[in-house]
């Protein structure tokens, strides 16, 4: 089995008295795509909020590679490669689609460019950047500004940004929530491939079943922001606490 290489040890959060997440002890193995769910308000973001530093844990730690990043910022993290698609708040609206991922390619290789090679290195760049925009079959709007996207491909584009930055982890929360019966598929077909072609460790916060069903190795339950349930999905799902609390409502509904 794969090594892990993301790890939350007791992760706590507290609002005032309410507990959003619950000392969530919970190891990512890498070549592994776990799907994330519980009913509104399980804590499932504000798991993912803990592990990618967008809020701070009050306590419990977060590991990744076996580096304690618990005190880190979002930044830092990022760096370290985790990668998280926000919701639509990492794109700049006034610059074009392949200026987006051109700066997210950029900021990953550095400012290494010597003035010698600066012109080829901008074709690279194009070029790059080019390749991701065809995977998710938005290069034919590269030339268009972010802000005159539907919002599907405004999603598709914040997945291009997210495998354009090549983490270690990626972390979709409701990757194809208010997309279209033709653009989510376009998505889905991407996390597949990144599953299928890479190493990376994939955290996937949904509530399709259907999607959980094709794409997920393993399942983590999160109810009132306690672990409630951890394993491969038929095992999962068949599972009482699934079967009672869920399966009947919240994920069979959506
Ligand atoms: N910044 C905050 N301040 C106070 N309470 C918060 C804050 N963020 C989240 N909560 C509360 O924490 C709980 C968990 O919310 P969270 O959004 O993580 O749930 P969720 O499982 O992602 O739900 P959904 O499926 O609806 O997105 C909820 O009760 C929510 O109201």
């Amino acid at each position: 089995m794969s090594q892990t290489l993301l790890e939350t040890a007791g992760l706590t959060v507290r609002f005032g008295g309410h507990v959003a997440v619950d000392a969530v002890s919970c190891a990512f193995r890498a070549g592994e795509l776990t799907a994330i769910v519980g009913p509104n308000g399980a804590g499932k973001t504000t798991y993912f909020n803990l592990i990618s530093g967008q809020i701070a844990a009050s306590s419990g730690t977060v590991t990744l590679a076996g580096q304690d990043i618990s005190r880190l910022s979002v930044a830092a993290r990022c760096e370290r490669g985790l990668g998280r698609a926000f919701q639509l708040t990492n794109l700049f609206p006034n610059l074009t689609v392949l200026e987006n991922v051109r700066l997210v390619i950029q900021g990953r290789r550095g400012r290494g460019f010597s003035l010698f090679s600066m012109a080829s290195a901008e074709f690279e760049l194009t070029d790059a950047a080019l390749v991701v925009l065809e995977r998710v079959r938005l290069d034919r709007l590269r030339d268009h500004k972010v802000a005159e996207l539907s919002h599907g491909n405004q999603r598709k584009l914040e997945v291009a940004m997210l495998i354009a930055l090549e983490p270690k982890v990626y972390m979709f929360d409701e990757p194809t929530a208010g997309m279209s019966v033709d653009e989510a598929p376009v998505v889905l077909d991407l996390i597949a491939e990144l599953k299928r072609d890479s190493d990376a460790t994939i955290l996937l916060v949904e509530h399709k079943m259907d999607v959980i069903r094709t794409l997920a190795d393993r399942i983590v339950v999160l109810h009132n922001g306690a672990l409630a349930a951890d394993g491969p999905p038929a095992e999962v799902m068949a599972s009482d606490i699934v079967q009672e609390a869920y399966m009947g409502r919240e994920l069979e509904d959506v």
